[in-house]
């Protein structure tokens, strides 16, 4: 049996449900080989319908899929991306008897991209007309059904039986042609990427679903299939027969053109939108993105060469990345793409590179407050100081870190720690499991110039991280250090940003300069235009307090002028006594770009030196630990409250 989960997690009205496929990506990392020669792979949503639900949401539409995922990792792992994508999950089924989909990828060249499919009796397969609920279908205004499904009876009987509840209910029915013919067995296995076998079988159970079409969308070879020949032309009117649907052929390179009356003697007299040719990197996930752009526009009622150009700027941008969901654009990104004039090679944009970084993160950390326990020098330091303790206790307390967090925290994710990887590695696992925010130190501490933890390549350290831990580097920067020691910690905060953005971490950059120099209303801000003079926008910045709202206001305006869609800024705590930290946080609270705080010391320093000396137990640390950082969040969140009524 199926596990029906109530994830309704709103009422809202939908622009668009698609069903069918959702699987996992195994994307191949190396560019250029064989899959055979493929040594490492990223994981990716995947699914032709799932991909167009994320690009859909991301341009902001409301959407919602309908599909069965198996009760296992890679399930969860989809239903948790897509909820963060904003796309609702309450259609997407939980099957206890099957795996989640998976498709192994590679980009070989620009012509070739092997495609491997995994998906004999996996779980979308087994959609029934049983799991199609109408009161989910009553809630949404489109429906996107994709060809490929209807090759399995029960997955063909729930597509025909959402359509036909979409158009009774005066709803419109998308058919996205989506031939693969491997799924059909039209293919040997290991030919995934094959585009094109004619079949009678085929077009005859595809032409089943034509009556209840309004909009159909497809490739030349897609059309062909559907229109039973394979000249194009033909194949239209074969299409136009039987159904009244908008026919819109999608062209590669050349874009797209659409038919809404009759199918003229010459392909390029149907309606036409703006194309975006640039240079080919990946096409897998063009056409899902394509359907995105397209549904953008004609479930908005935009005109026809709108919807044509959204679609194929869509398109393109998907072209030029890896990935097929995660390359999909922003709404905003899509505007500044449309606005503006790029290189052939669209990859090689840091512009649209950042902005589809940034503008396609997840989650909102509008109000964060860490206990910040990544400290390790200190730690040796304090131990020998006291003369008591050792590695193994520091470790044991920084797992009393992580609970007195989820003791004051009980789940609420405005909470979060920051854990090393030396004595904090058990914290840190045991985090995994709970939905704090966790960033982890990457600097070498103490090191100036800064200096890396780890690999000599730190790509390769970042690599063995899991993906949700931010990545923080502490440098001790000033503005006016000699022209050397800025040289090489540029390069340094340079290779670092780069490595956070190929392996999808998030970074936190913490600027310390009061150690190295006078620090007057404008050090901080010039180290933050530097920063971001050298291409390096961090997620987050780390700062020291200050009293001085001029301070505040020069960083802020630094940040917003070159990033204004950065995370924000926390307030690091520098072993200050309580009532500093307290009054750092109300000179700060009033500057909307600062979101919590990142205090270490201050909460823990003496908790840490009296449970060492075996003064307290576990469970008195932890106490005393829970109410240190109560007392800070309670000061940030009424220092924050004022500031939101003010
Ligand atoms: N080289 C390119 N330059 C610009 N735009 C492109 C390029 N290739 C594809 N596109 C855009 O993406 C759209 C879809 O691409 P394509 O025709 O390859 O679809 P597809 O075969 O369905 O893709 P998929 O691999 O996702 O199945 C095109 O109609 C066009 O708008
Ligand atoms: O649609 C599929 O099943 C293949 C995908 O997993 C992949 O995302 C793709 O090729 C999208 O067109």
């Amino acid at each position: 049996m199926a596990e029906h989960i109530d994830r309704s997690e709103s009422q809202r009205s939908l622009d668009l449900i698609t069903l069918g496929r959702a699987g996992i990506d195994l994307y191949g990392e190396q560019i250029g080989g064989r899959l055979e020669d493929m040594a490492s792979f990223a994981k990716y949503v995947g699914g032709s319908p799932t991909n167009t639900a994320v690009g859909g949401a991301r341009l902001g539409l409301n959407t919602a899929l309908i599909t069965r995922v198996g009760h296992d990792h890679f399930g969860h792992f989809l239903i948790e991306e897509l909820a963060r994508e904003g796309v609702e999950t309450s259609g997407m089924i939980v099957d206890p008897d099957r795996l989640t989909a998976l498709a192994v990828l590679g980009i070989r060249d620009p012509d070739t991209f092997p495609l491997i499919f995994f998906r004999e009796n996996c779980a979308d397969m087994a959609l029934t007309a049983e799991d199609i609920d109408p009161a989910l279908i009553a809630r949404a205004r489109a429906l996107l059904v994709n060809g490929t499904h209807l090759s399995q009876p029960g997955v063909f009987a729930a597509s025909l039986k959402a359509a036909e509840l979409m158009k009774a209910q005066g709803g419109q029915v998308v058919f996205d042609i989506d031939y693969r013919p491997v799924l059909w067995g039209l293919a040997s296995k290991a030919n995934g990427e094959d585009r094109f076998v004619a079949s009678g079988r085929v077009t005859q159970e595809l032409q089943r679903i034509l009556p209840l079409c309004d909009l159909i969308v497809g490739t030349e070879e897609e059309i062909h299939i559907l229109g039973g020949t394979t000249d194009t032309v033909a194949a239209l009117r074969a299409i136009r027969a039987r159904t009244t649907a908008l026919l819109v052929c999608k062209r590669g390179a050349e874009g797209c053109v659409a038919f809404p009356g009759g199918v003229p003697d010459s392909l390029d007299d149907g309606v036409v939108g703006r194309g975006f040719p640039i240079e080919v990197f990946n096409v897998l996930g063009a056409g899902d993105a394509f359907m995105a752009g397209f549904l953008r526009g004609w479930l908005r009622d935009l005109p026809l060469e709108t919807c044509c150009e959204l679609a194929n700027a869509c398109g393109a941008l998907v072209v030029s990345r890896h990935g097929c969901a995660p390359a999909m654009a922003s709404w905003d990104e899509l505007q500044v793409f449309l606005a503006g004039t790029w290189p052939h090679r669209l990859r090689d944009s840091a512009e649209l590179e950042q902005l589809h970084w940034s503008s396609n993160r997840h989650l909102d950390h509008d109000d964060l407050t860490v206990l910040a326990i990544d400290h390790r020098s200190q730690f040796e330091d304090l131990i020998a100081e006291l003369g008591v303790g050792d590695a193994k206790a520091v470790a044991h307390f920084k797992n009393l870190a992580l609970k007195a967090v989820d003791r004051m925290a009980k789940g609420d994710r405005r909470y979060g720690l920051l854990l090393d990887g030396r004595f904090g590695a058990r914290a840190l696992e045991a985090a995994a499991d709970l939905p704090y925010w966790i960033g982890r130190p990457i600097e070498e501490p103490g090191s100036r110039p800064i200096a890396f933890e780890g690999s000599p390549d730190v790509a390769a350290t970042l690599r063995e991280w899991p993906i949700n831990h931010v990545v923080k580097c502490l440098v001790f920067y000033h503005p006016d250090d000699d022209a050397e020691m800025r040289a090489r910690q540029d390069r340094q905060i340079l290779r670092l940003f780069d490595a956070c953005r190929t392996t999808r971490h998030e970074f936190l950059l913490e600027i310390i300069a009061s150690k190295h120099g006078p620090v007057d209303s404008d050090t901080i801000a010039r180290v933050i235009d530097h920063v971001y003079g050298l291409g390096v926008y961090p997620d987050w910045w780390k700062l020291e307090p200050t009293s001085d709202p001029q301070a505040w206001a020069a960083s802020q305006a630094a940040i917003l002028r070159h990033d204004p869609r950065c995370r924000g800024i926390v307030l690091l705590g520098l072993s200050a006594p309580q009532e500093e930290i307290l009054a750092g946080i109300a000179a700060a609270a009033p500057f909307s770009l600062v979101k919590g705080f990142a205090v270490g010391r201050t909460i823990f320093q003496d908790v840490a030196a009296r449970w060492l000396r075996q003064e307290i137990d576990d469970d008195g640390a932890v106490q005393q630990l829970t109410a240190n950082l109560r007392v800070l969040a309670d000061g940030w969140r009424a220092a924050r409250d004022s500031r939101a009524a003010a």
